[in-house]
């Protein structure tokens, strides 16, 4: 679990929002306090009488876990802190100062059935010692339950590859905002339930986590196409074109087109099909007045009439959703195109299409912010979906069901997201609302379903944003 709607800040961007506040007046030992008393407020809560291991390093996270460890000794509490390198200086050094209880050394600690983990947070600059990584390894397998300070110990805070954090940390208190690494990568499965402590720092960011969207229950003046009508094109694949056309229909559009060459096909008797025979076919059809959003590349093949259909579709001036194999088609020279198109556009690419699209350094959400430099909204998709706009806003859904790495449920996100924008809204809020109810109905088709059933999940998914 993910703090949904929460800002993320990079490690530098948390230590300058840090600073705003040392300059306001407010001390470093009072945040150090806040911090701590955060943390152990929580850790109480799981303690529940059991004897705990607090684990402190040299630096701040050290600091704050000094600090918890006076609250829960306080609170009655048997604690022991295991220190690795007692802090030299700062309130960090001031709050060991005010420890009273027993120390010992990280090498020398005991397992204990509640383990806090306050070794390193986003201070973590290389690789852990593999001695440290390994005694911390054994803590923590040893315990009943771990609470990690702020990140676990041996996390890259920016890219969240990690660094060597152990496994089986059970949650995480972020202090003052999610960091990248609560939310990427290797974090997904390092940090466990992520908690979010609010220590009185001011946060601004771009960047934030994916909250349930609010939709609209349509009015007695609504009608079919003010509810948005989507065209979604066909090709070589057409049960693609078809799923994604269905989970336009699911997800609240007015009106759903399935064009191409062959679209006739099963139920739903609610599509309406259109025959195209060729990219000027296409070109005029997806021209047409009533189209309000086109969706193009699921299934779409890749070969001549291919390329066509996707010149004819990236010359329409209508909110266009590319995905698939209209990606592929863009490859290296996907920049240059997007950048080329003044109507809005949306891409869905997974990891392998956004390799093969665009170079980049950097974190995901950098790579991401850079792909969106050529002016088209980017959902970066995978167990962490990185969403990010030209206007450079960020939304990341982290721990989507894994279940969802089954073929075509591709297809229902690039439905999913025709419907959202087919209803109006620009940039990453439609991406968000897309990916937050595709997640959803993840969530609710429970394990092992396949994308069809992904697709009968989105009605109720719908409603839980009503
Ligand atoms: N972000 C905030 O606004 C606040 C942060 N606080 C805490 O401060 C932490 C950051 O503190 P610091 O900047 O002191 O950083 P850390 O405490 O995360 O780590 C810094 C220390 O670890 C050492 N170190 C770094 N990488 C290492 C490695 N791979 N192996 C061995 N030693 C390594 C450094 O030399 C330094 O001594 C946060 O994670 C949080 O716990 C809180 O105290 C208060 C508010
Ligand atoms: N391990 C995973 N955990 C969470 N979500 C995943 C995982 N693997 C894939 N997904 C999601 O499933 C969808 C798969 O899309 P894609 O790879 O385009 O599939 P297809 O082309 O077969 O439809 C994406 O929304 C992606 O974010
Ligand atoms: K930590």
């Amino acid at each position: 679990m993910i703090p949904p709607g929460a800002p993320i800040l990079t490690a530098d961007a948390m230590r300058t929002a840090e600073e705003a506040v040392f300059a306001r007046g407010v001390s470093q030992d009072e945040l150090m306090e806040r911090a701590g008393a955060a943390v152990a407020r929580e850790a109480v809560r799981f303690a529940m009488g059991r004897s705990v291991l607090v684990l402190a390093g040299p630096g701040n996270n050290g600091g704050d876990a000094y600090v918890v460890a006076r609250h829960l000794r306080e609170a009655g509490l048997d604690v022991l802190v295991a220190a690795s390198g007692a802090p030299k200086q700062g309130a960090a050094e001031r709050m060991h100062a005010r420890w009273k209880g027993p120390t010992t050394s990280l090498y020398g600690a005991p397992v204990r059935p509640v383990v806090i983990d306050g070794l390193f947070g986003i201070g973590v600059t290389r690789s852990l010692e593999r001695s440290i990584a390994a005694v911390l390894s054994e803590l923590v397998r040893g315990a009943e339950f771990t609470l990690a300070i702020d990140l676990p110990s041996g996390m890259d805070t920016d890219s969240g590859d990690e660094l060597g954090a152990p496994r089986g940390v059970n949650a995480t208190v972020a202090l003052g905002a999610l960091k990248p690494a609560h939310v990427l990568g290797d974090g997904l499965s390092r940090c466990g339930h992520v908690l979010l402590a609010d220590i009185g720092i001011p946060v601004e960011s771009a960047w934030r986590s994916v909250a349930r969207p609010q939709m609209e229950t349509p009015g007695p003046r609504t009608h079919k196409y003010s509810r948005g009508l989507v065209a979604v094109v066909e090709g070589a694949m057409p049960g693609a074109g078809r799923l994604a056309a269905r989970a336009a229909m699911a997800s609240g559009a007015g009106y759903v087109m399935l064009a191409g060459p062959d679209p006739a096909g099963p139920a739903p008797d609610a599509l309406v099909r259109r025959t195209i025979d060729d990219a000027d076919d296409l070109a005029d059809f997806l021209a047409g007045d009533r189209i309000d959003a086109v969706v193009l590349g699921p299934g779409l093949g890749r070969d001549r009439r291919a390329e066509a259909f996707l010149r004819a579709g990236l010359a329409v001036d209508k909110p266009l959703v590319l995905d698939g194999d209209a990606l592929s088609l863009l490859g290296t020279s996907a920049a240059a195109t997007l950048a080329a198109r003044e109507a809005p556009v949306w891409i869905t690419p997974h990891g392998g299409e956004f390799d093969r699209m665009f170079a980049g350094t950097g974190s995901k959400i950098d790579r991401t912010l850079q792909a969106a430099a050529s002016g088209a909204t980017v959902v970066h998709k995978g167990g962490d979906t990185v969403i990010a706009g030209p206007d450079g806003r960020v939304r990341v859904l982290a721990g989507a069901s894994p279940w969802l790495s089954t073929a075509g449920t591709g297809d229902v996100l690039a439905g999913l997201l025709g419907a959202q924008i087919g209803q109006g809204g620009s940039g990453v809020d439609p991406a968000a609302a897309a990916v937050w109810l595709h997640g959803r109905a993840a969530q609710l088709a429970g394990p092992a379903f396949f994308a069809d059933q992904l697709v009968a999940q989105l009605p109720e998914a719908c409603s839980e944003c009503l």
